[in-house]
């Protein structure tokens, strides 16, 4: 499943709507609270707490959970950076009825919940605040943040301050893009999202199990999808892409290349020709291992087929605006979409938006939190994936899977997202002393 992911401003405006459709804005504090309870009680037995509260709603439900851990047992403390500033957080804090202290003076304590700030964070926290604020995170044995950790930027997971690394987040309604950015993402620990009874759609998510097509029990082999993949100077990266695409279901998988490549599957057939106004291509995949040889990437781009264009295929576009016309998935690392697309500027989710749009291609924008952009403005987040991913011939795996699942009829967004979500359930899979080649059998073990 799909999981929204909404800015701070969406969620103000289903905050707004509920409150406007009759729910009470305490209510939506009180399940927010009790949630962050619940959490953290599954997360560790009772320990002296140390909950901290700020000015504004986040500090509101610091209140509340500090109310419900004191109910499950915990020996809870509050200390306060600011009293309240909104109705529901002063109603939040009169039903407290233990000690408030100062923050700047209070005691460490095993368990740390930081309810300073959230989504309302639209600034650097003052330095004596920060440095306290990481200190007491420092010195506890959990850390738990209430929606975010104090410091991230909500919107696109920069840090406007530095408190430290969290070990659990517990998040209301929706995931927010921090949630699956980084560098925030890395602070957060694990993230929970609770259901406080509101949510929204939105054009962003999280990308969950992809549906992957059935199979036709009367099919045959290319109705199971022909990737044709273009070799190049390093044929060991595109016989690694090649395997990806059969091990990731393709029904029929070629390569043209002008030297016979070594180790291949026998059932991956190998050509001296390009055949690539062959209709039953369902994808071509250009780029992996190509080297100096643009007048490859000219090749496939005048064939009227699916395209993924990976690794050294995408330096060699030139312009973006050469891709209009073309049906294509770009799956650039950083540097690669700096080289295509220039300093975009702002933040990931905008550059990777900005760069699909003028494009008009899907863009996966690889890295340790990658997202998969289409023209028509959806992100999908990738869900955390393990780092051991960051490996050699990983990303070729990467753009064979996709090109594998592009060719099987899936549209080029759905594709790319599906096969990212099933390149680091692979890696998941494969685990930490894993190579790329290890991926090849563990997408068969998930596909299974
Ligand atoms: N949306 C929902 O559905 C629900 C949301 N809920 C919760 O509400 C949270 C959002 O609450 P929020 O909007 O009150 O913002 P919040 O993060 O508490 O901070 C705002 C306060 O901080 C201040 N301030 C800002 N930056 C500062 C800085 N650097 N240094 C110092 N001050 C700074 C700013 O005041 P300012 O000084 O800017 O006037 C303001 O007073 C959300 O994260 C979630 O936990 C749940 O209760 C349930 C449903
Ligand atoms: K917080």
């Amino acid at each position: 499943m799909n999981r929204p992911i909404l800015t701070a401003a969406d969620m103000r405006a289903v905050e707004r709507r509920a409150i406007d459709a009759g729910t009470e804005e305490t209510l939506l504090m009180e399940r927010a609270g009790r949630a962050l309870a619940e959490a953290v009680r599954q997360f560790i037995g009772p320990r002296d707490t140390l909950v901290l509260c700020g000015p504004g709603n986040n500090g509101g439900d610091g209140y509340v959970a500090a109310r419900h851990l004191a109910l499950f047992g915990y020996p809870v403390r509050v200390a306060t950076l600011a009293e309240p500033s909104s109705k529901a957080a002063r109603w939040a804090r009169a039903q407290w009825d233990g000690p408030v202290e100062d923050f700047q003076h209070a005691d460490a304590a095993p368990i740390v919940i930081d309810c300073l700030f959230g989504t309302g964070l639209d600034r650097e926290l003052q330095p004596s605040v920060s440095t306290r604020l990481a200190s007491l995170v420092g010195q506890a044995l959990i850390a738990v943040a209430c929606d975010l950790p104090s410091g991230v930027a909500s919107d696109d997971g920069r840090m406007l301050s530095e408190t430290g690394i969290y070990d659990l987040t517990v998040t209301f309604g929706a995931l927010k893009p921090a949630h699956r950015l980084m560098p925030a993402m890395e602070r957060m620990g694990r993230v929970v999202l609770a259901d406080i009874g509101i949510g929204g759609t939105s054009a962003w998510f999280e990308i969950g199990e992809p549906a992957l097509p059935p199979l036709n029990p009367c099919g045959h082999k290319y109705d199971r999808g022909l990737v044709h993949c273009l070799a190049g100077e390093m044929p060991g990266a595109i016989s690694l892409a090649a395997t990806a695409a059969a091990r990731a279901g393709a029904g029929y998988v070629r390569i043209s290349t002008s030297r016979p490549i070594a180790g291949i599957p026998a059932s991956i057939v190998q050509t001296g020709t390009a055949e690539l106004q062959d209709e039953r291509i369902g994808c071509i995949l250009v780029g992996p291992g190509l080297g100096q040889v643009p007048q490859v990437l000219t090749l496939a781009l005048t064939a009227p087929r699916p395209i993924v264009i990976d690794a050294d295929g995408i330096g060699q576009i030139g312009e973006p605006e050469r891709l209009h016309g073309h049906d294509v998935i770009l799956t650039p690392h950083e540097g690669e979409f700096e080289k295509l697309f220039g300093n975009l500027g702002g933040s990931k989710a905008e550059r990777a938006s900005a760069a699909s749009q003028r494009s008009q291609a899907v863009v996966v924008l690889k890295g340790p939190d990658t997202l998969v952009a289409a023209p028509d403005g959806r992100m999908g987040f990738a869900p955390p994936a393990p780092p051991w991913l960051a490996t050699a011939g990983s990303g070729d795996v990467l753009a064979g899977i996709i090109a594998a699942l592009r060719a099987r009829g899936m549209t080029a967004f759905d594709a790319a997202c599906a096969g990212v979500w099933l390149h680091g359930r692979a890696a998941e899979r494969a685990g930490s002393a894993m190579i790329a080649d290890d991926l090849l059998s563990a997408i068969s073990a998930i596909l299974r």
